[in-house]
């Protein structure tokens, strides 16, 4: 069985404001994407990392972080796309076979092993899984001038996070058909829940935050020092 990862660092990081990519930001002196990248490397389920970058991170990320640090499992490194969707589908596009597909977001860097290892064998149950946490949050959905249309029933509602990972085929079919519809989702879960196939959620960890505004960096460094 084979296992393929595509980590995903190919964003635009705007919302971070740095005006370079977020996951060569240094962290306790290493860059964002090394700590994802360490975690799969180290998990003894992924075969293969399809590492999808910026067009002009490829050198430095091949130089610096692959050879530089020496992770052995980076079979290519792969230009992005426009959105993240594309991300994922060049990043699909450069895996020859697997049979699962994890799919994770290089400005996640507190992954465990453990969220790979659950995440993997749900794909092989189920077809299509996240890692998701319960919200604390209450939802309003709001229309109009922040006016509140409804508040939707808090149980059912978790925040997705990545990994995901999926049946090779089922995630390549779901790609083909949003491409060939023209439909754009913000993760890989929605393109296969649009093909009509099920998908599980696995509960993860409120700490394997998404990196995405400055004040994360901050969260991000209190979580490495726990
Ligand atoms: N076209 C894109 C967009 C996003 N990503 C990756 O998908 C993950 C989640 O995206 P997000 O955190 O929203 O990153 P950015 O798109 O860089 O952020 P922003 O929307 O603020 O520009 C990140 O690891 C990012 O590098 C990607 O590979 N290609
Ligand atoms: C896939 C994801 O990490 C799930 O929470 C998220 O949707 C990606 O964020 P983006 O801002 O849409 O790129």
């Amino acid at each position: 069985m084979k296992n393929t990862a595509i980590l995903l660092a190919a964003g635009k990081s705007l919302r971070m404001g740095t005006g370079f990519n977020k996951t060569l930001i240094e962290v306790d002196g290493r860059p964002l994407l090394w700590y994802s990248l360490r975690i799969l490397e180290q998990c003894e389920l992924i075969d293969e990392i399809v590492l999808v970058v910026q067009r002009d991170m490829v050198g430095y990320v091949d130089d610096y972080i692959v050879k530089g640090y020496g992770f052995k499992k980076v079979s290519r490194i792969v230009e992005g796309g426009s959105e993240r969707q594309f991300s994922v589908f060049n990043g699909l596009s450069a895996v020859e076979y697997a049979d699962v597909v994890v799919v994770h977001d290089g400005a996640r860097p507190l992954i465990t092993e453990q969220m790979i290892r659950d995440v993997i064998e749900v794909a092989y149950e189920v077809g299509a899984t996240a890692v998701g946490v319960p919200l604390k949050d209450t939802v309003k959905v709001i229309g109009e001038n922040n006016m509140v249309k409804y508040t939707p029933d808090r149980r059912s509602l978790w925040a997705i996070q990545t990994p995901q990972a999926f049946r090779f085929e089922i995630l390549k079919d779901a790609h083909e058909k949003a491409i060939e519809e023209g439909y754009v989702a913000t993760d890989d879960c929605a393109l296969v829940e649009k093909i009509g196939k099920s998908v599980k959620i696995v509960e993860g960890d409120y700490k394997n935050i998404k990196v995405t505004t400055p004040e994360d960096l901050v969260i991000l460094e209190a979580l490495i020092s726990i």
